[in-house]
């Protein structure tokens, strides 16, 4: 056919480019769920495809009023350190890396079992065709919004944020396990064994970490399938490669049944998956360790920022798996992924909700699987429908961090108060400050959610709950009396000591040690205790001190914001502009963008990563706003109690 103008023959070219791509995308995923089947994966009344969120693939109802049990992945088919370290091909040199990291113990870049499971995605990612994965790699994502993949440009729009310092920290951290750890053994093994590439990059490992963390979860796995009874029967993945017709059989084998009790479920209120928040909300350092974004505790740089761990909430905090594990020792949590279910897009609300299944399969009828349930009333989920579950109760800075994506009006933000450590080191009698901090284990950096502001003197206010004094039946106890309006406060109260701690002046700190010694009596064996510690610190110092410390702290928190990328209202401005820009481009037909070849060009449209960026340190700077607010009017009512007694 004669078209009309040259530009017509362009037009054709690139609309065959994207039917070929688009042919090639569904070739991959048939090409899956070929693979899953043949692995056990049982969809029951789902389907993986494409997402209309531009979220990648996702995971849908592919029946009407889907309900109940839509998937089940048994759990041999999923990779943990164990699963690793038993490879047929691969295992024999991790067993051996891991010995030899013993011995090394080179302190950051020491193999850890996360690290296991990254440089076994790596290597087998660049074995290609002769991986026994290549249907679910081939199938996963190869970029991501993680701050860690943000141009340089990009990572501006961040600056005066704690994204902006964690992300610089992280890239230095796995540039430096990169080189000292991944490509020296991905590159050795990969001499040895069949691989279509024989050497890796670095881009490698940064895909293959993004792989794990916005994959991975704790997994409550049957004991048996974390310690085999008998490590010498024919793993997982080789009688896979065998491609016999009883596949599933052989593999079922591998994990005997045993006597163990039915395993514990992990959904929704059992799960740690979605009690990470809280673990955050508590903000103690020992069970934060998942997500630090933190400055250092320890008296590093005000600008070093660390990352000492961060997780996904794929990767739930292991407080509550912990405690299954020992009031259920037939199950050992274990991180891992697993193939098939790690589809499933988030949603804060989601009604579905991933579980695990027990020796005896009595769920599901497959023993040791995991399975997506969908709690769907009737009459469940329609046809076609996006299957999601909760990722947890994300602030935004964790969702970009740690997925690449942002909600607008996150209910679930929060903004983390650190004290820099030079404010204290700076401080008068600094030593026996940092003694008290210890004693008491109070930290220097908090996170406060923005439910909080809920309750703060810019709401109605509410004098029904009177503050409660902290009394310890000490002579020199109760004297000091809280505002009634003390109940307003929004800060926690951890928080509070530690920055009466670090505010307190020399003489201050003198008439806490002399209360201290007051009622101390070693030889009767009697020693302050923790309350003694924070009684007489309130003694001496009250919250004016803390609340000016707090005022002053926000206030450079939001200057440096602001300083980075302008003000609230500017953002503000942005996003309304790129909504604008946005809705435009949906007005328009889908066909019309394909034969235009591009996206339609406007000034006002922000990237993508550009737009999370402005969508999260908004919210940061909202939030500064808010909390400096309420620390102001807090320090206002406190001196005028102080004056009027
Ligand atoms: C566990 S994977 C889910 C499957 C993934 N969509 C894929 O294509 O393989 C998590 C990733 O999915 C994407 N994702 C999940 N939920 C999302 C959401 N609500 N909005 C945007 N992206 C989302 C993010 O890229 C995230 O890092």
């Amino acid at each position: 056919m004669e078209l009309p103008d040259g530009g017509g023959g362009d037009l054709l070219v690139a609309n065959e480019a994207v039917a070929n791509v688009a042919n090639q995308e569904e070739l991959r995923l048939q090409r899956l769920r070929e693979w899953l089947q043949m692995c056990g994966v049982q969809f029951r009344g789902c389907e993986i495809k494409p997402s209309d969120e531009d979220a990648g693939l996702g995971v849908f109802a592919s029946r009407d009023n889907a309900q109940g049990v839509l998937m089940v992945t048994p759990l041999y088919l999923a990779i943990t350190p164990t699963s690793v370290m038993q490879d047929p091909d691969l295992g024999p040199y991790f067993m051996r890396l891991m010995e030899e990291s013993q011995v090394d113990d080179l302190d950051d870049d020491h193999v850890d079992d996360r690290l296991l499971i990254i440089l076994f995605l790596v290597i087998e990612r660049a074995r290609g065709r002769f991986s026994f994965w290549a249907p679910w790699l081939d199938v996963l994502p190869t970029e991501f919004r993680t701050t860690i993949f943000f141009s340089d440009e990009e990572l501006l729009e961040l600056e005066g944020t704690h994204l902006f310092q964690a992300t610089k920290t992280r890239l230095r951290s796995l540039k430096s396990s990169f080189e000292t750890r991944a490509k020296p053994f991905a590159d050795n093994v990969l001499s040895c064994i069949k691989a279509e590439r024989r050497e890796v990059e670095f881009q490698d490992f940064l895909w293959a970490n993004s792989i794990f963390w916005t994959r991975a979860k704790s997994i409550p796995c049957p004991r048996s399938v974390v310690f085999p009874d008998q490590p010498t029967v024919l793993p997982a993945s080789q009688s896979l490669q065998l491609g016999t017709a009883s596949t599933d059989l052989q593999l079922d084998k591998a994990f005997p049944e045993t006597t163990d009790s039915q395993i514990a479920t992990n959904g929704i209120g059992t799960c740690s998956e979605y009690e990470f928040d809280s673990q955050i909300a508590t903000n103690d350092i020992e069970t934060c360790s998942e997500y630090e974004l933190a400055p250092c505790p320890s008296l590093a740089d005000e600008n070093d920022m660390v990352v000492s761990e961060l997780s996904s909430d794929w990767i739930e905090a292991p407080s509550a798996a912990d405690d299954e594990d020992v009031m259920n020792p037939s199950t050992i949590s274990v991180e891992g992924l697993v193939p098939g279910i790690d589809f499933c897009n988030h949603d804060r609300m989601a009604l579905a909700l991933w579980e695990v299944d027990g020796p005896k399969g009595s769920e599901t009828g497959v023993p040791n699987s995991m399975y997506l349930v969908s709690l769907r009333p009737e009459p469940g989920v329609p046809y076609g429908e996006e299957i999601f579950i909760s990722y947890g109760s994300k602030s935004n800075e964790e969702l970009l961090f740690l997925y690449g994506f942002v909600l607008e009006d996150n209910p679930d933000d929060y903004l983390m108060i650190y004290i820099p450590a030079q404010a204290l080191e700076a401080s008068d009698c600094s030593e026996t400050k940092k003694q008290l901090l210890n004693e008491l284990k109070l930290p220097l950096r908090y996170l406060v959610p923005s439910s909080e502001l809920r309750r703060g003197f810019y709401e109605e206010l509410n004098l029904d709950s009177m503050p409660k004094i902290p009394l310890t039946g000490h002579s020199w106890t109760g004297h000091r009396k809280t505002s009634p309006l003390a109940n307003k406060v929004v800060f926690p109260e951890d928080l509070l000591t530690a920055l009466r701690i670090v505010a307190m002046g020399e003489e201050e700190v003198y008439r806490v040690a002399s209360m201290l010694e007051d009622i101390s009596d070693p030889e009767a064996g009697r020693i302050p205790t923790n309350a003694d510690i924070r009684a007489a610190v309130w003694e001496v110092c009250g919250n004016s001190g803390a609340f000016q410390l707090l005022v002053d702290l926000l206030t450079s928190n939001m200057m440096a914001l602001e300083k980075g990328t302008g003000t609230e209202a500017m953002d503000a401005e942005l996003l309304a502009k790129d909504g604008k820009a946005r809705s435009q481009i949906k007005e328009q037909s889908h066909s019309d963008r394909v034969i235009k070849g591009d996206e339609p060009s406007d000034c006002n449209l922000l990237s993508d990563n550009k737009r999370a960026s402005v969508i999260y340190r908004m919210g940061q700077k909202r939030l500064v706003r808010g909390f400096l607010q309420e620390a102001e009017m807090a320090l206002e009512v406190c001196l005028d109690h102080v004056s009027s007694d």
